[in-house]
């Protein structure tokens, strides 16, 4: 991992590749293609940890040097217990081999004294005899803000001492993200004020392009709310998802980039893993055909 500031590797990264898709790797075992499921019998979690690992590393080398920006999300991998963490561990290693960066999608969030121990395990390392012992060795974690700045802290201070990132969530992409993130808090929705909070963290740290290195998630599917927090937050780089699978379009999520293309990197999980039905023997194609219509939508945008 290169030591550059957060936000600096991203925009390389993005202006690398010319485009700002984020690939979201959420395998689902009815999803896979058939060859990942060809296994005798009822098939273990370790069997099918293992088919989650082969096919995320496959479709890691299909989307290489194309996508900038890999998101594991942790949920399907622990769904297979121990050796889902092992898949994951393989697939974020992989995607850093590969050149891409990468967010563990895992949003975390707790008191300060847990909070260390997450940040620990997510960047550079647990430490153990005084040593850091690498566990997912991230570029940057999904965290939740809800517990207030003390329990952020070590995210934040663990991140910067290693030069990577955290995307907090400050307007959700689901379709009851209102029912709290809306509450009227001083004349002023809840989003607002955490999205001003994490402005205000962020220009703590900035890179040479002009970000920083705490970001905000900000879906795609409320396209209202997306282009006010970008007037509010233009130093703050953002995670959107929603595009795709939950409705978002490349007009959605189009206020979210600046004038040169950075400040945003557009998330798309089952659209670009999962655009052919499991026993098409085409998938592969079918995975780069969806991520140069992608490429192409956000282009015309
Ligand atoms: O933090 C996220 O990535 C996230 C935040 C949010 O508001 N909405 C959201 O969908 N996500 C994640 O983004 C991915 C969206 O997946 P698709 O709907 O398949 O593209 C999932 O991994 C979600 O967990």
């Amino acid at each position: 991992m290169t030591p550059l500031h957060f936000a600096d590797r991203l925009s390389d990264a993005v202006r690398r590749c010319g485009n700002a898709i984020c690939l979201g790797i959420d395998p689902r075992w009815e999803s896979l293609p058939r060859q990942f499921r060809a296994i005798a019998g009822e098939p273990t979690l370790a069997q099918v940890a293992d088919a989650f690992a082969a096919f995320s590393i496959r479709v890691l080398e299909l989307a290489r040097g194309k996508v900038p920006v890999v998101k594991p999300q942790a949920a399907f991998f622990e769904g297979c217990g121990p050796d889902g963490m092992r898949a994951l561990q393989t697939v974020l290693r992989t995607a850093t081999e590969m050149g891409y960066q990468t967010i563990l999608d895992a949003k975390r969030g707790d008191i300060a004294s847990t909070a260390t121990a997450y940040a620990d395990a997510a960047f550079a390392g647990t430490p153990i005899g005084g040593k850091p012992l690498p566990v997912w060795n991230a570029d940057s974690l999904t965290v939740n803000p809800y517990l207030g700045r003390d329990a952020i802290e070590p995210f934040i201070q663990t991140a910067r001492a290693s030069q990577r990132g955290l995307f907090i969530l400050v307007r959700t992409s689901n379709p009851g993200a209102g029912m709290f993130q809306d509450l009227d808090v001083d004349g002023v929705p809840l989003y607002r004020h955490v999205g001003e909070a994490v402005a205000k963290w962020a220009d703590e740290s900035l890179g040479s392009c002009g970000y920083g290195d705490l970001g905000a998630v900000v879906g795609a599917t409320h396209p209202t709310e997306l282009a006010e927090l970008r007037r509010l937050l233009p130093r703050v780089w953002f995670l959107v998802p929603g595009y795709g699978s939950q409705g978002g379009a490349a007009a959605d999520v189009a206020p979210a980039f600046d004038s040169q293309g950075l400040g945003a990197v557009i998330n798309s999980s089952r659209g670009l893993t999962f655009p052919y039905k499991p026993d098409d023997p085409a998938w592969e194609s079918a995975i780069t055909q969806a991520i140069d219509r992608m490429i192409a939508d956000l282009a015309n945008r």
